[in-house]
């Protein structure tokens, strides 16, 4: 029979139970250590990995007030606060043994045991230990996590005048539990700002956690928003919360939420109403207490009169909208970002005596930016890497297929026809694919967008 990898310390002043005791778990677990006296517990947990602790409650001949047991149990607790303790105790001590549990024990086990009860009692506190871990783990990694996105999604640059009335609205609502509608092209930095407004708000500890609706697809979206329970569906092979769930305390960024096919728009609705969550197949609902914030680039107002969109979400999403304007509208944000990035990269690949031409710094400044932030951070990334000598040089950037004079931009615009936005983007995503021959990597590259956000726009687009 395999054993289960385990440690386990019983403590008794009497060897016939410590050794019965432990030919009876050695049978199904790997490691057993018996003491005949609490003495060595400092010791013994501060060097060995141990998962559960049983426990005595009398050592001295003749006293049976389980004094000693409690002192120990709480000695225990106070240096390892998660530890599972089991207590033994003997038949007519059950009041004392209830009291322990109050005071931290696990459960207790009456002696003389029977082998069933004594395996589960064991059984249970070993899974109790197993998931007091796994919490530990988790929040270790979101704490990591949480980290990384800090430098990940550093500080809001930009100092324009758009930049700063955008920033006066987050210092207003970061610390509210408004429902915020976050609106601007793509890569003008709209998860940046909700991590932004996340950061700022009283829940900041809790998770940030990010929802891409453009990228689910409509079989996904349930089990991935509101959980599943083991069954629902066929590959649902085990319980899992939803994001919601997940989001527990903190911050749920709900991104391209006008990608929500228009019969799940109202299933939204009613969770975001009744605030409350069901996991697929399992009809019980969950209360769930997360800050909600949206973002998209479609016009949802004029969907709403299209009836593309349900008004009734829309008001329920933007109790306050926050519009992040395109970088070409604050051309005075430029310098900014490419002191940043430059910094930022010539870090990254080692680069610290990197100096960048006049003319260079120009073409920046007089580009169009369709791609926005995103746009500009990959342009000074491949200028950093392309560059000879620590001198970066216009044609490091490979911007010369985009037009970098604003006349050239303008005509090439007015060649459209008409000024739908979505018919531009339809059209330079086309474009962009048959220049790339359907490379998605290449055309998404000169988009500015990721691999991902040009997969959707395709879908969208039917291309
Ligand atoms: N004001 C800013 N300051 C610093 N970095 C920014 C700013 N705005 C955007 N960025 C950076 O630009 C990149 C794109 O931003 P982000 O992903 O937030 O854009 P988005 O509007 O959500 O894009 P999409 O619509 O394609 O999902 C990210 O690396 C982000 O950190």
């Amino acid at each position: 029979m395999i054993k289960n990898p385990a440690t386990i310390l019983i403590i008794d002043d009497d060897e016939d139970v410590l050794l019965s005791a432990k030919l009876l778990l050695k049978k199904y677990y790997t490691n057993i250590i018996t003491r005949n006296s609490p003495k060595e517990i400092n010791q013994l947990i501060s060097k060995e990995h141990i998962d559960m602790i049983v426990l005595d409650m009398n050592y001295r001949i003749g006293f049976n007030d389980g004094k000693e047991g409690m002192y120990w149990l709480k000695h225990i607790l106070n240096i390892k606060p998660k530890m599972v303790v089991v207590l033994m105790t003997a038949y007519g001590e059950v009041e004392l043994a209830v009291n322990a549990i109050k005071n931290g024990a696990f459960d207790f086990i009456l002696k003389p045991w029977s082998n069933e009860k004594f395996l589960a009692t064991v059984h249970a506190g070993l899974e109790l230990s197993k998931s007091n871990k796994q919490v530990s783990i988790l929040k270790h990694t979101n704490k990591a996590l949480l980290e990384n996105d800090d430098i990940r999604f550093g500080p809001v640059i930009g100092n324009s005048s758009a930049m700063t009335k955008v920033m006066d609205v987050v210092k207003k609502v970061s610390n509210t539990d408004a429902n915020i509608l976050i609106l601007g092209e793509n890569g003008t930095g709209k998860q940046h700002l909700a991590r932004e407004i996340h950061k700022r708000s009283s829940n900041k500890n809790a998770p940030f956690i990010h929802v891409d609706l453009g990228a689910l697809s409509e079989s996904l979206f349930e089990s991935e928003l509101f959980g599943h329970k083991k069954g629902a569906f066929t590959d649902a092979y085990e319980d899992k919360p939803g994001r919601f769930e997940m989001a527990e305390n903190g911050t749920l960024f709900l991104d391209e939420i006008g990608n929500l096919p228009y019969n799940l728009q109202s299933k939204l609705l009613t969770v975001l109403q009744d605030r409350k969550v069901s996991r697929l197949g399992e009809g019980i609902e969950r209360p769930f207490n997360a800050r909600l914030l949206f973002a998209t680039n479609a016009p949802l107002n004029q969907w709403v009169s299209e009836g593309k969109f349900r008004q009734d979400l829309l008001f329920r999403i933007n109790t306050v909208e926050i519009e992040i304007p395109p970088l070409r509208d604050r051309p005075e944000d430029i310098s900014d970002f490419v002191i940043h990035y430059l910094n930022m990269f010539k870090e990254k690949y080692q680069k610290s005596h990197l100096t960048i031409t006049d003319e260079a710094l120009s073409v920046l400044k007089t580009h169009n930016w369709p791609g926005n932030i995103r746009e500009i951070q990959h342009t000074i990334e491949r200028g950093v890497i392309m560059c000879d000598d620590n001198v970066i040089k216009p044609s490091d950037f490979n911007l010369s297929n985009i037009e970098t004079d604003n006349t050239a931009n303008t005509a090439n615009i007015s060649d459209y026809g008409n000024l739908n936005l979505q018919e531009i983007e339809k059209l330079l995503v086309k474009k962009a694919i048959e220049k790339y021959d359907g490379n998605i990597s290449k055309a998404s590259k000169e988009l500015g967008l990721t691999r991902a956000a040009l997969y959707r726009r395709l879908e969208k687009f039917n291309l």
